[in-house]
């Protein structure tokens, strides 16, 4: 039996790190693992443009302990209204790696999100042309259609279509939820990828009502049956450089989780890659854990590998019922139960 296990430093490519004093609680989990994230842009109001975003990498260095290293990778949410000028000026700013697309209200401050792709067309082209990744939240927003099965169906409504007219545009779907997604991702061109989360990896629907709700399992795309899952941990085991990692970690006040109308997200940078190890253990595939963690997203992203190593012991360890989160509390996923892996 393995006991431990020595990559080299993970990179996290979905995270949500908020602001203010939210950023300041959460910003240490992440950089004690990974070296660098990319950002999502779903702050109030969004970061639509590359000075916002400029500003915001600013406030992320600054909120950073001293003695951590960490480097964010800066996105620009996309609106109706991006122009191509703003894509160039955030290529320009060397901080900013990728644009963010939220179909309007799919998902957190998605509120501004995009109405109809063929409104974008400018700034689509623009990104194709400079090479510029599109980062989607792939889930339709129309009400008539299923909640689990509104990714299923934007692949068909959307995703395909836009592959189809921006044959050049790098595209990550991310945090995928079902065996359709991955599927559809294996079988496309090189410059479609996805990332997948640990907790989309290790639970299923039922974990949303084991004895009752459970609202801190709730987060977006929701959690699918089985089958879906077991077609996620398929794709991130298979060695295949398509799949890699993003944690969707997305902290919200236990307040605001614990509610009539709970919002949609789960924090796990606390203990993100020893999930992910258990995960992949699991299915009896620790070797593959380095690729999918540490090599595929800085591939695809054409950014240079990670040089520093991290070390996991089998040791199991309790996770807190909560982290202080500003003025509120977080839960972090497995609070009060324990992780099986252990960073040293
Ligand atoms: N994943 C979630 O459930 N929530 C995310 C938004 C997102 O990634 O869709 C958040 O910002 O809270
Ligand atoms: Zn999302
Ligand atoms: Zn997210």
């Amino acid at each position: 039996m393995t006991t431990k296990i020595t990559l080299t430093r993970p990179d996290d490519w979905h995270l949500h790190l908020r602001d203010g004093e939210g950023l300041k609680a959460v910003l240490p989990d992440t950089a004690k693992q990974f070296a660098r994230a990319i950002v999502m842009p779903n702050l109030r109001p969004p970061v639509t443009t590359a000075e916002a975003a400029l500003a915001y990498y600013q406030r992320i260095k600054q909120a950073l302990p001293a003695g951590m290293v960490f480097e964010p990778l800066m996105t620009l949410y996309l609106t109706d209204n991006t122009p191509a000028s703003e894509i160039a000026a955030a290529r320009q700013s060397g901080v900013v790696h990728a644009v963010k697309l939220y179909p309007a209200g799919a998902t957190t401050n998605s509120d501004s999100g995009v109405t109809s792709l063929q409104k974008c067309a400018a700034a689509l082209a623009e990104m194709e042309k400079q090479g510029m990744p599109l980062l989607i939240h792939g889930e339709v927003t129309d009400g008539d259609v299923d909640v689990f099965d509104r990714e299923k169906v934007f692949i068909e409504r959307h995703l395909q279509p836009l592959l189809k007219d921006f044959p050049g545009l790098k595209v990550v779907f991310e945090h995928i939820t079902t065996q359709d997604a991955a599927e559809f991702v294996a079988a496309g061109p090189a410059n479609l990828a996805a990332t997948i989360t640990a907790h989309h990896l290790l639970m299923n629907r039922n974990a949303m009502f084991t004895g009752g709700i459970r609202p801190h399992h709730y987060c977006l795309p929701v959690l699918k049956r089985e089958t879906h899952r077991a077609a996620l941990v398929k794709a991130a085991t298979s060695g295949s450089p398509k799949f890699f990692l993003g944690t969707d970690s997305a902290p919200h006040p236990k307040s605001a989780k614990e509610a009539s109308c709970g919002c949609a997200g789960m924090y796990t940078a606390h203990a993100a890659i020893e999930l992910y190890a258990e995960a992949f253990e699991e299915a009896g595939a620790l070797d593959k854990l380095e690729g999918f963690a540490s090599f595929y997203g800085p591939d695809f992203y054409h950014l240079s590998r990670n040089t520093t190593q991290v070390t996991l012991h089998k040791q199991s360890w309790l996770v807190p019922e909560s982290i202080p989160f500003a003025d509120d509390a977080l839960v972090p996923l497995r609070a009060g139960q324990t992780v099986a892996w252990k960073l040293v």
